[in-house]
């Protein structure tokens, strides 16, 4: 499967609105933060692997494309997945990477998580990736992996571009970062810290530590490919040196990009459905079997399948830590009749965009009532109304804005097509997610809730 560079959709989308309760059964492909974790032990594994169900989009082609410009092989398979192919790799060689080039798009997990593999490397690799990616925090790479002893050139803004000169091999050792920008400097070293040669005792030294799951997920996954990880100690990881066991798995669905489908059914109101939830998971998503109930919503899990409902009103909540769930959740908030504060977000300005600048914006914009604090957003009850939803290159910004349009008449997504990052089937899921919207029983043809109360995009 390929993506464009870049994508871009010239006209705004009219997100569809609904007026009658859904009832939908819905599938998402899978996690992005899996699939790329488990891309990058799989080119460090001491022999081939297997991804079974892999997300395939923007952030996971990039990762193929890395993987392959650092040795390694990656060939689609079919599978049973009803997304694409399945993925089997081939570790990457010890050849040498002179003037290799690595595009990371607009990738977290390519920009945090290729440089230490191409630190294993000899000779030098250069990262690059959209304009909004050159704002990206990376110093906190930058300068672990200088202190690890490998040569980085960069322009001294701890951005993107830069270029790391590997001599392949890496010592590894003792590392103090401030990961407070973003828990991806964590999970970047500790993916490769079994491959270095003394492993990696990995310190975070700064007050906040965000995204804490993500790096929860980051230990599961190392320890099921045999590397031996300790975390009993808060804030540090001990890694120690050793192979990566080549693999076979199957990856869960993104419980993320879940969540605007969940959610739908809190602002229409009815019923949800997402089969495939994992019986015991690391990601993030998981928390939306309580953050919905806090929003006014019902959750149930019952046989991998959650069952969401709602009534079509929102009420607001106080919710902290909400990582890349924030955007949906604050789609919600905006909806609600009471005011909501979300807090323990204020590394959200350095996502795909300062999302706490843009949900602010785009919400006001529509006469929503949203305001920035230092560590999140206060969201007050305001009456919505139609208009430009602007994303900034963000797929979550596009989902959020599909969110309100539900309840809004008139809501215009601008870039649509910058769902392709993560989930390239939105547009299609939630036309297929709209379209389930059932009148009342009671209700008459023709009448203001008859059947098929979908409007705006076809
Ligand atoms: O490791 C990962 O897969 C991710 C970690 C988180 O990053 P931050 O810690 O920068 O929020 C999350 O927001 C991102 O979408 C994916
Ligand atoms: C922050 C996100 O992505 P990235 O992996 O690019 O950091 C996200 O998907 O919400």
């Amino acid at each position: 499967m390929s993506f464009p560079a870049n994508p871009q959709t010239v006209s705004p989308w009219p997100a569809p609105r609904v007026s009658a309760p859904l009832d939908a059964d819905v599938r998402v492909p899978g996690s992005k933060s899996l699939t790329n974790r488990y891309l990058v032990l799989a080119a460090l594994a001491d022999g081939p692997s297997r991804l079974r169900a892999p997300l395939h989009s923007r952030d996971t082609a990039l990762m193929v494309q890395s993987l392959r410009a650092l040795g390694a092989t990656v060939t689609e398979i079919d599978g049973d997945g009803a997304f694409g192919p399945d993925l089997e790799i081939r570790p990457m060689d010890s050849g040498t990477a002179s003037g290799t080039g690595i595009d990371c798009g607009l990738a977290g997990t390519v920009m945090r998580f290729v440089p230490p593999l191409a630190a294993l490397k000899t000779g030098s690799t250069d990262f690059d990736g959209d304009p909004h990616a050159r704002q990206r925090p990376m110093a906190a790479i930058i300068d672990a992996l200088r202190a690890l002893g490998v040569t980085v050139h960069d322009d001294g803004r701890g951005a993107l571009p830069f270029s790391v000169a590997g001599t392949g091999e890496v010592a590894g050792g003792r590392l103090e970062i401030d990961a407070g920008a973003s828990s991806q400097f964590v999970s970047a070293l500790l993916l490769a810290g079994a491959r270095f040669r003394d492993g990696l005792h990995l310190v975070h030294v700064g007050s906040t530590l965000p995204s804490r799951e993500h790096i929860a997920m980051t230990v599961q996954v190392l320890r099921g490919v045999g590397v031996q990880v300790d975390d009993s100690v808060p804030n540090e990881w001990r890694v120690a040196p050793g192979h990566i066991r080549a693999f076979d798995v199957a990856i869960e669905p993104d419980l993320s990009n879940a969540g605007p489908f969940l959610a739908a059914a809190l602002v229409a109101g009815g019923t949800v459905r997402l089969a495939g939830w994992p019986e015991h998971t690391t990601q993030v998503g998981d928390r939306w079997r309580s953050i919905l109930p806090a929003l006014g919503g019902t959750a149930t899990l019952s046989r991998g399948t959650l069952t969401v409902t709602g009534s079509g009103r929102i009420t607001g909540a106080q919710l902290a830590d909400t990582s890349e769930l924030a955007p949906t959740v604050a789609a919600l908030c905006a909806l609600a009749d009471s005011p909501s504060t979300l807090t323990g977000i204020a590394h959200l300005r350095g996502h795909e965009t300062d999302r706490l600048a843009a949900l602010v914006t785009e919400i006001n914009r529509l006469g929503g009532n949203a305001e920035e604090t230092e560590d999140g957003l206060i969201i007050r009850p305001a009456p919505l109304h139609g208009g430009v939803f602007e994303t900034y290159a963000d797929h979550r910004m596009a989902t959020a804005g599909a969110l309100i349009g539900l309840a809004v008449p008139g809501v215009l997504v601008q870039d649509i097509g910058t769902t392709a990052k993560t989930l390239p089937e939105f547009p299609q899921l939630w036309r297929e997610l709209a379209a389930t919207a059932q009148p009342p029983a009671a209700a008459e043809p023709g009448s203001a809730a008859a059947p098929g109360r979908t409007e705006g995009a076809r």
